[in-house]
């Protein structure tokens, strides 16, 4: 055993984060803990973002990625703001590079204490989603649920950033949907190999949107960055919005996505510390540190 590691629990406008700094050793947070902290209500949590040492020339930290069934995920928008925020109040610094299982990735902190994460380009093609079967079209494929001839949700578009969404467009409010009974059945639909988030997305104008998010490998969640991002680049694809919106969430909080004309997406918006402890990366075990706020 390596012994415990200092953690922060934290928040991205609702998404619950625990930034696990595991800088200086070679061990991972398991599965195993994940389940045991996200079994705990006081640490229950949607990711794990473990900072691990650098892997790679340029980069600052690698950044393992779990989510609370202690699956592994490629990105997680609101927890790389997290990771921000934490990393530049112990630094001073603002700008950060660094890689996920997706890739390499640039964040910045701003005067006004938001952050934007570029989480890179978005991918449309069905192999790189993946899709089970060929789509020659991603913006809309076949996929319904509820009634055959009256189906609830239908007719979603398909993006990776990095991680598989799947975004299905609505005209009603998107708390009249049952994404609790929805989502767990789309989320494991054999059409995604690797499971998919299963967004619900109600255009207001072409600035703006609602969205709710079953996560994969978490369920749901008041907000999700990656989901944000993959809506509005769906959306824009398909002549819903444009390239720039300000999304609400569950959590009544605003993300801001931009995709870039150079292909980037950039996920901005606030991120909120709530205490800080010591965990066994093995077991989950964990303690609250004194001097931390409840
Ligand atoms: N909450 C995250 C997404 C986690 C992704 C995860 N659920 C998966 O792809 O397995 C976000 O803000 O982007």
């Amino acid at each position: 055993m390596a012994g415990t590691a200092p953690f922060a629990k934290m928040n991205g406008i609702g998404n619950e984060i625990i930034v696990a700094d595991m800088r200086g050793r070679a061990d991972k947070v398991t599965a195993a803990a994940a389940i045991a902290l996200n079994g705990d209500a006081a640490t229950r949590f949607d990711q794990i973002m473990a900072i691990h040492d650098a892997r790679t020339p340029g980069t600052a930290y690698y950044i393992d990625i779990l989510n609370s069934d202690g699956s592994g995920a490629q990105a997680c928008g609101n927890g790389m703001r997290c990771v921000v925020q934490a990393l530049a109040a112990e630094t001073g610094q603002k700008t950060f590079t660094f890689e996920t299982r997706a890739g390499i990735l640039n964040a910045e902190e701003h005067a006004d204490g938001s952050i934007s994460v570029d989480m890179g380009k978005p991918r449309f093609g069905w192999q790189d989603i993946p899709l089970a079967e060929e789509f020659r079209d991603t913006r809309m494929i076949e996929l319904q649920i509820g009634p055959i001839d009256a189906p609830v949700l239908h007719s979603p578009s398909a993006v990776s950033m990095g991680n598989p969404h799947a975004i299905f467009w609505v005209d009603k409010d998107v708390w009249s949907y049952e994404l609790d009974r929805f989502g767990p059945l789309l989320e494991n639909h054999p059409i995604f190999p690797e499971r998919a988030n299963i967004t619900i997305v109600q255009v207001t104008s072409p600035e703006t949107m609602v969205i709710r998010t079953w996560e994969r490998g978490a369920g749901l969640t008041k907000a999700c960055g990656s989901a944000a991002c993959a809506a509005v680049v769906a959306a824009a694809r398909t002549r819903r919005t444009g390239r720039s919106v300000s999304l609400m969430t569950p959590g009544g909080g605003k993300l801001h996505v931009e995709w870039r004309d150079d292909d980037h997406v950039i996920l901005t918006g606030a991120a909120e510390w709530e205490f800080s402890g010591s965990f066994d990366p093995s077991t989950g075990a964990w303690a609250r540190d004194t001097e931390s706020a409840a």
